[in-house]
């Protein structure tokens, strides 16, 4: 490996209480609001196709009719409170709202710029009051900000000129000061989550960045930063130029995941995720598919079977409503895991082989197993194969632990456990199971010669 000043600051995966914490979230909920959400992917008429919270860049839109926004941006229907209640009812652990997406609209009133709430005809601190509320939820609030700032005289996406690299000084320090200004005024923040880190101008940042992540983490202890923060020497973001998690968790699974325990390099990781294709701020007119309860769900257990958490986006609108899709999902995931939680929170990977059926996880503290079962086979025969010399014993219904589902050993290591729904489900089911450590009897068990 080569010498780096600035590559991964630490190996392996964190073990403090803080780190050990937000592996066992399981489900999160992202928050992406701002300005973007009054046009809500319309101007004058036209049907903006791209993400809503990207329309400034769109030429359908002048910059100036965008840059004007904040000055009609009074939600009177915000209610942080029912927001983080809503959260709380769908069981997320930890939320992650956006400070400041690549507009530069500060939706807290940040004293280095006027692009900021505090001089809209709203005028109040919304991080403020999401902090407060989704505190008391119980929902450990993560902050989302954006290096990208379109709306900062000094932001750069790449530095040609002297003139560039003596602006981009003042946009670094702009930088640097309100990410201090938000751990300072919303001290209860576990954690940083970055965007908009890729333009080769702050790729080429590697040693402020580097001074400006050691700031932060001394600021809150334990604080979490993903790899979505800082280069390295040479410009690598998320993986050193070694190949090594730059940060506490992988933040490269954006509307993507992991298939395999490999895919995740075993490190730590979140899947951020849209429920139409490509919509993060409102857009009132989702085009294309939209995700369903059992797609997020499934995603969901997916995740956590692969030691990652899995954060659903929900994009509330000009006026501060939550849309009714997604008040749906939340309402149906959160009927969901108040059932069947315990395959999921404090939950990862088990070293099982992968099955058709679904998914297995393990809870970490207890060593408990569960299936969740997405795909119920024609022949009702729920395949599982154990690593050698374990022992199948049982296996129930998570919400029925009495009752013994009929187990069958049909090789060695390996079990049906026949089960078919009584009646017809729309919705996966948990199975627990139950193991110990035995030697099989051989009996009459023999390796194949070929
Ligand atoms: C978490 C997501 N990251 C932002 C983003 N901007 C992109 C530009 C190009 C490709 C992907 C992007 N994702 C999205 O606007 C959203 O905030």
């Amino acid at each position: 490996s080569v010498k780096l000043e600035h590559g991964a600051h630490r190996l392996g995966k964190r073990t403090d209480k803080p780190m050990q914490a937000w592996r066992n979230y399981g489900l999160g909920q992202f928050i992406h609001w701002g300005v973007y959400a009054i046009p809500g992917g319309h101007w004058e008429g036209q049907y903006y196709p791209g993400a809503a919270e990207w329309i400034r860049s769109w030429k359908g839109m002048p910059k100036d009719a965008y840059d004007n926004l904040y000055k009609q941006f009074n939600p009177k229907k915000f209610n942080a409170k029912a927001w983080a209640k809503q959260a709380g009812d769908m069981g997320a652990k930890y939320v992650i709202i956006t400070t400041k997406h690549h507009d530069g609209f500060c939706l807290w009133p940040s004293k280095y710029t006027d692009y900021t709430v505090a001089n809209s005809p709203y005028k109040k601190d919304i991080i403020g009051q999401l902090v407060e509320a989704y505190d008391a939820e119980g929902i450990d609030v993560y902050l989302y900000f954006s290096i990208i700032d379109w709306n900062h005289p000094g932001y750069r996406s790449t530095l040609k000129s002297e003139q560039d690299r003596k602006e981009y000084e003042e946009f670094k320090k702009f930088t640097r000061n309100q990410l201090v200004e938000l751990l300072t005024l919303y001290p209860s923040t576990k954690g940083l989550w970055f965007d908009g880190s890729w333009d080769k101008a702050w790729t080429e940042q590697a040693e402020f960045a580097d001074a400006l992540g050691k700031e932060l983490r001394e600021m809150i202890p334990g604080l979490i930063i993903g790899s979505r923060f800082r280069p390295d020497d040479n410009g690598n973001r998320h993986f050193d130029t070694n190949g090594d998690l730059i940060g506490d968790y992988e933040q490269g699974w954006e509307r993507k995941m992991p298939n395999t325990i490999e895919d995740t390099n075993g490190n730590d990781w979140d899947c951020v995720m849209t429920v139409p294709e490509n919509q993060w701020g409102y857009h009132s007119d989702w085009k294309g598919h939209v995700k369903t309860t059992n797609e997020l769900i499934e995603m969901l257990v997916k995740a956590a079977s692969l030691d990652g958490n899995f954060v659903l986006n929900f994009g509330p609108d000009g006026q501060g409503n939550i849309r009714s899709e997604e008040t749906r999902l939340a309402a149906e995931i959160g009927e969901w895991m108040k059932e069947n939680n315990e395959a999921v929170y404090g939950c990862g990977y088990l070293d099982w082989e992968k099955q058709d059926w679904g998914y297995y996880t393990v809870n970490r503290e207890t060593g408990k197993k569960y299936m969740t079962v997405f795909n119920i086979p024609v022949s009702g025969a729920l395949r599982v194969k154990v690593p050698g010399k374990t022992k199948l014993n049982k296996a129930y219904l998570l919400n029925d632990p009495g009752a013994s589902l009929e187990l069958e050993e049909i090789h060695r290591n390996e079990y049906f456990i026949h089960y078919k729904p009584a009646s017809a489900t729309d919705r996966p089911f948990v199975i627990g199971v139950e193991t110990t450590d035995a030697k099989i009897e051989d009996g009459h068990y023999q390796k194949a010669k070929t």
